[in-house]
């Protein structure tokens, strides 16, 4: 173990494993996960190869074999309840298999989607042949030319009265399916979101499950033409598939029926709010957010945190001895807030679950009352998340200076993986806009004197015009900086509420006033969900139950989450002149102050998120610190180095060099 490493452990001021048992919620909880890991991770058949040597196909032929494995057999024998996204078990075990992997689609979609879409029977039916993986199936929602506007699917289901079948059709080349996870190679089933046709009129999307591939030749179906769509940036584990269907027909029963049915005459039916058709897509948001943008991020904390410390490079005083990169103020501003920003997210998200899974018990008693809210908040959440880890994780890449461009770092890995979530489950700027959609109604909603509960709220609470702070000491606190965010928020929602009353006045389109002032909307979205992260995550450090050690250091990180977003973005805050140009240099000094008193606590803040090794895949990033050792080792393994002499150099550089 490096000696560097070992004092930063040293310098740690509270219990580290407090820290892990309230991330995973209780003693216990660690206890379960530990064990996943250690059966998963010691199990020879669920072996990953090294980062970064592997072709494209050889990723997927080993996702595919590990995951087989893992869904049919171990997780099987271990009692684990893998499809439950929600469950302690399955929030365990998508960690633990730390890279993406194969089926995740038909875990975490298709599956879930049975039970969102389905009615009783047809859960009954499709859910066991699915969980127990006797069949695969893919979430086909995407087509080649839209993505976002499901209005316009191209995709048709039309009903045969005589029959009573539908018959499945891509009619034209934009509308086949195109994007698809586990659909390209590993389905036989896909859950195709349609145009429901019936007696000539169309019924808006509905969810359809077709058979794609042949139970046991597993070849494409007649009528059915299936592939991959190619290499992509990079969750290469996955088979991301494109799909051409042409008069496939599939039994009445394979439309999911739970908000929408057609009886034998074609009457179409309308039977619950056809909302909740888009509503199961919070869902996915959700866990993604966690599952994948957030784990991303801590990973990335962590690998810059300790190499950080262990990377001596230039001192304070001339000629003195070389310290550890960690003792620059610039590079403590490029590691600690995100490492702030890791747990602030992470403690938001449990919030957000936690209130998701309440939503779904309203649902089921046919209260639909928060779904506006929820996904207001699962939109907005998703979108900040991703953005802010895509951007974090490369902050840190960077700051691990050449070696952080090195695969061996393990942080272009995790960059690549995670950018493609700023598109995928709703590109962000389309869910941003959706967000800006509910405070447009909100604010509208408050104009007219209703009351508006929830995160919305302090929209109608009056707030003071100035801030009132006149110390560095007051910008650590909670209740000053949230009033900032509150103020901020506000202040562009009703600016833009205000414009958009304007253009219609003029006479513009409501939509075309929309696109106009898209670019407010859109900042105005993100100012409501980052004083979301701000006031969640700060409350729920409130409520702990925990050391006080913990808790300061935890309401320490919420400050500085706050604070490192106004001094790096202060415009908006002091455009009407809330916050004045004196209080932003306090602002500052206090983060300077906050960054060199969360120092020493660096590594025991990172080790707290508990990512074993192997799942970081990192050689500068380990725990005992021994980057250079770990380095040279992933170099002389490199296959390049398996011979002294390449035999390309023989082919063609000696030929050349022997011309003399
Ligand atoms: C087992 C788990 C393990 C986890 C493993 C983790 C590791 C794995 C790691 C890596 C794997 C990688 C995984 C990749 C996965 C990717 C999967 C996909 O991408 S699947 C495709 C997603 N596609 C979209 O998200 C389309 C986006 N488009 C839309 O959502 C909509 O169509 C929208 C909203 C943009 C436009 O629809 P409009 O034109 O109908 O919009 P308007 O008129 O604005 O909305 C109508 C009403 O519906 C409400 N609404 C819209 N969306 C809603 C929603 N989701 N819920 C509730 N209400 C909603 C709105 O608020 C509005 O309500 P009012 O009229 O204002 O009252
Ligand atoms: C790795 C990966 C996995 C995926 N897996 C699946 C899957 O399993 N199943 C599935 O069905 N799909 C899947 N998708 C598809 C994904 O859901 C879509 O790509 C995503 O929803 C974005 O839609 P789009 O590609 O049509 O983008 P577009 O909507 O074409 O976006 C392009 C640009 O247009 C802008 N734009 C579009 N509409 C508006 C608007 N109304 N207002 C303002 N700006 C707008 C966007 O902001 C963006 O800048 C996957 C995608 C990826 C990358």
């Amino acid at each position: 173990e490096s000696q560097l490493i070992i004092k930063e452990r040293q310098q740690t001021t509270f219990q580290v494993e407090e820290l892990i048992n309230l991330l995973d919620g209780g003693k216990e909880k660690t206890a379960l996960r530990r064990s996943i890991e250690q059966t998963i991770l010691s199990d020879p058949l669920m072996k990953t190869d090294k980062i970064g040597y592997l072709t494209r196909e050889q990723k997927y032929v080993q996702s595919v074999r590990r995951m087989m494995y893992f869904f049919t057999d171990l997780a099987k024998r271990n009692k684990w309840n893998i499809e439950d996204p929600h469950c302690p078990e399955m929030l365990f075990l998508s960690r633990s298999l730390s890279s993406v992997v194969a089926f995740m689609i038909h875990m975490g979609a298709f599956v879930p989607s049975i039970s969102s879409f389905g009615t009783l029977e047809q859960v009954s039916k499709w859910q066991p042949l699915a969980k127990e993986c006797l069949i695969i199936g893919c979430y086909a929602q995407t087509e080649l030319g839209h993505g976002t506007n499901l209005r316009r699917l191209e995709t048709t289901s039309t009903f045969d009265r005589n029959t009573q079948e539908f018959i499945v059709n891509t009619p034209n080349l934009s509308s086949m399916k195109w994007w698809p996870g586990d659909m390209g190679k590993s389905a036989n089933h896909a859950m195709v979101m349609a145009q429901l046709i019936t007696n000539g009129e169309n019924h808006g999307m509905q969810a359809f499950i077709v058979p794609i591939r042949d139970m046991t030749t597993h070849k494409p179906l007649p009528g059915v033409e299936v592939g991959n769509i190619g290499s992509i940036m990079s969750l290469e584990d996955t088979d991301n598939g494109y799909l051409r269907l042409n008069n496939v027909r599939i039994p009445k029963e394979n439309m999911l029926a739970k908000y929408a049915n057609v009886d034998r005459s074609g009457r179409f039916q309308q039977t619950g709010n056809n909302r909740l058709m888009y509503a199961s897509m919070m869902n996915l948001r959700i866990v993604l957010t966690r599952e994948q943008m957030i784990h991303a991020l801590q990973k990335a904390c962590t690998i810059a945190a300790r190499y950080s410390c262990v990377r001596k490079q230039g001192s304070l005083t001339p000629n003195g001895p070389e310290i550890p990169i960690m003792d620059y103020v610039t590079q403590q501003n490029k590691v600690i807030p995100r490492i702030a920003l890791a747990y602030a997210l992470d403690f938001t998200i449990m919030e957000v679950r936690h209130r998701y899974v309440q939503f779904l018990a309203d649902v089921t008693r046919g209260d639909l009352s928060n779904m506006a809210e929820m996904h207001a908040i699962s939109s907005g959440i998703k979108a900040n998340a991703s953005e802010r880890t895509v951007a974090g994780v490369e902050t840190l890449r960077r700051a691990c200076g050449g070696h952080g461009y090195s695969m061996a770092s393990g942080l272009p890995y995790l960059l690549l993986s995670v950018t493609g979530s700023c598109t995928y489950e709703g590109e962000n700027t389309v869910l941003y806009l959706q967000v800006a959609r509910y405070l447009i109604k909100t604010a509208a909603n408050i104009s007219m004197g209703k009351s508006v509960d929830g995160s919305s709220a302090y929209l109608a609470e009056n707030t003071e015009a100035r801030c009132s702070a006149t110390s560095q000491e007051e910008f650590y606190d909670h209740s000053l900086l949230d009033a900032c965010f509150k103020h901020r928020s506000k202040q562009l929602l009703q600016s833009v509420a205000m414009d958009l009353q304007g253009l219609l006045a003029e006479g513009k389109q409501q939509m075309e006033a929309w696109n106009l002032l898209s670019i407010q909307l859109v900042n105005s979205a993100k100012a409501h969900i980052e004083r979301y992260i701000v006031a969640t995550s700060a409350s729920f450090v409130r409520k702990l139950n925990c050391s006080l050690k913990v808790k300061k250091l935890l309401n320490q990180l919420c400050s500085l989450v706050a604070l490192h977003q106004i001094t790096n973005f202060p415009g908006d805050f002091l455009k009407d002149g809330y916050l004045d140009s004196h209080q932003l240099d306090l602002a500052r000094k206090a983060e300077v102050k906050l960054l060199q008193s969360l120092r020493h606590n660096v590594v025991g803040l990172v080790d707290a998120f508990d990512f074993r090794d192997e799942i970081l895949g990192s050689c500068i990033g380990a725990y005992d610190g021994n980057a250079y050792e770990r380095l040279y080792d992933y170099a002389k393994n490199d296959v390049m180095n398996k011979n002294d002499v390449h035999e390309e150099s023989y082919q063609y550089l000696r030929p050349h060099l022997h011309r003399g």
